[in-house]
């Protein structure tokens, strides 16, 4: 049974950050009267006078046409509406087990408001069986409602998940244009989100079961993961064999069946880092090479910096110093090329351990912030505007690929350590 797209006149969404925003603005776009709820007072008021408080191309457009008109509003209190999409965090607690209580504490609060013919819809990065557990929660809540848990395709309200995968930077492109995997509790659930997401999306909604979507979207981050851990670990065992692991994956990669993914410093993103732990937390026995894969990534910023305390050595040696007043420069704080996002960012982890072991504070370029993060601050680290101040370093370490890194020429680099963990200056 598919239920007309015009059913949902009214839309909330339930966590505005990085995801929630820009699809609150999309399904305004559409027509559609958006009541936005965050916990955050700041980006509530920024939200309401059309701005933005989070950084996505062309995202500031979008939110401020859709405020300007009316048709997005941002409050703290969830209100009555037809369908309401939750997109909260969801980090790990010590141990890497799931952290809910996110996703319970927004479930919990858009309790009172629900009525007969509501669609709730878990757009949050969870652990397999979470949208069952919100069913639960607001059954709790509302024991004047029924849920498709006991009452199947009869519930008075319909529950289910649709993951989240689009790619920072690209979001408003990739949330219309992606495909959609949406796992309804029931078949009818199922129809309801599809065509609630028919609103906007233009690639295809796909059907699954609600578990099915959960695994399929943890799938999708862990296969990323395994595949940059295989390079990763290959950069590794290069190193020691005196082989250019740029050129070896640009060989390996004309196998017509082959594609290596690019070695770095580590993964970082809240995602990547972070969704891999879901399956293993909950499967330890069997989830072994996704849990492997996460230990050979979590474990490269600590070989950068091995390898960074070995070139100063050196130069250490060559100068007749001593290895901790050796002069070290580090490009790239940001967790990938060309963004602002420092956010579980390895190059952050390497650029804090390695202060530790210098006399002066180390030099950092990081093209696309304006101040040093407190968590550097506290370390001494020197954030520095071009290029120039950098002739005083003896050791440079590419973090990021950053666009300005790549037009740094051999020449300029003549005489100086580096310990390129991007593959744009040793190549
Ligand atoms: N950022 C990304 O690129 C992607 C994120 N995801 C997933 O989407 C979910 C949300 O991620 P982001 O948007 O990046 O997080 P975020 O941290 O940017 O935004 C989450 C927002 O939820 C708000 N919030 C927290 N608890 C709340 C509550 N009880 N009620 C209302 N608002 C509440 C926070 O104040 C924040 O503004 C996570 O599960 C993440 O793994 C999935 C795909 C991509
Ligand atoms: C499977 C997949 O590509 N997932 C995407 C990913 O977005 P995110 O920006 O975190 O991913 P990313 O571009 O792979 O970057 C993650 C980390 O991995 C590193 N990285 C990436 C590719 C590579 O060849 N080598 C490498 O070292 C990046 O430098 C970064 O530190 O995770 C997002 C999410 O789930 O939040 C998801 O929506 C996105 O579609």
């Amino acid at each position: 049974m598919m239920t007309p797209a015009h059913r949902f006149k009214r839309v909330s969404v339930i966590g505005l950050g990085y995801i929630g925003l820009p699809t609150a603005a999309v399904f305004a776009s559409r027509g559609i009267e958006v009541i936005g709820v965050d916990v955050n007072e700041i980006a509530v008021q920024t939200i309401n006078k059309g701005r933005i408080h989070i950084v996505e191309p062309d995202l500031d457009m979008v939110v401020h046409a859709a405020a300007r008109e009316g048709r997005l509003r941002a409050t703290l209190k969830p209100e009555a509406a037809d369908a309401f999409l939750i997109a909260v965090p969801t980090p790990f607690r010590d141990g890497h087990e799931p952290d809910l209580s996110y996703i319970e504490a927004a479930a919990r609060a858009i309790a009172p408001v629900l009525a007969k013919g509501n669609l709730v819809v878990l757009e949050s990065t969870s652990p397999v069986g979470t949208t069952e557990q919100i069913a639960a929660w607001l059954a709790e809540e509302r024991p004047d409602l029924s849920f498709p848990q006991e009452a199947g395709e009869a519930a008075d309200v319909a529950v289910a998940y649709c993951p989240e995968r689009v790619l920072p930077g690209h979001v408003l492109r990739e949330l219309v244009e992606n495909d959609r995997v949406i796992g309804g509790l029931t078949p009818r659930c199922s129809a309801e989100a599809v065509a609630l997401y028919s609103t906007f999306v233009k690639g295809e909604c796909v059907v699954t079961t609600a578990r099915t979507a959960e695994m399929c979207k943890l799938t999708e981050n862990a296969f990323r993961d395994v595949n940059i851990a295989f390079a990763n670990e290959l950069s590794i065992i290069c190193d020691k064999l005196g082989i250019s692991v740029w050129e070896l994956i640009r060989l390996a990669n004309r196998h017509p069946r082959v594609n290596i993914l690019q070695p770095g410093p580590g993964v970082g993103g809240h995602c990547i880092a972070v969704d891999p732990w879901f399956i293993v937390n909950r499967n330890p026995d069997e989830a072994r090479l996704i849990h492997a894969a996460r230990q050979v990534n979590d474990s490269k910023p600590h070989w950068v910096v091995d390898k960074v305390l070995a070139a100063a050595r050196a130069v250490a040696a060559r100068k007749g110093c001593a290895p901790q007043d050796v002069r070290v420069a580090a490009f790239g704080l940001a967790f990938k090329p060309d963004i602002d996002d420092l956010r579980e960012s390895p190059a952050v982890d390497i650029v804090k351990e390695l202060s530790a072991h210098f006399a002066r504070p180390l030099l950092v370029v990081e093209p696309n912030i304006a101040v040093v993060p407190p968590a550097l601050a506290e370390c001494g680290v020197e954030l520095i505007d071009g290029f120039a101040a950098l002739d005083q370093a003896d050791v440079w370490t590419l973090l990021v690929d950053h666009r300005p890194f790549k037009t740094v020429s051999p020449k300029r680099r003549d005489g100086v350590e580096i310990v390129d963990a991007r593959g744009i200056w040793t190549d």
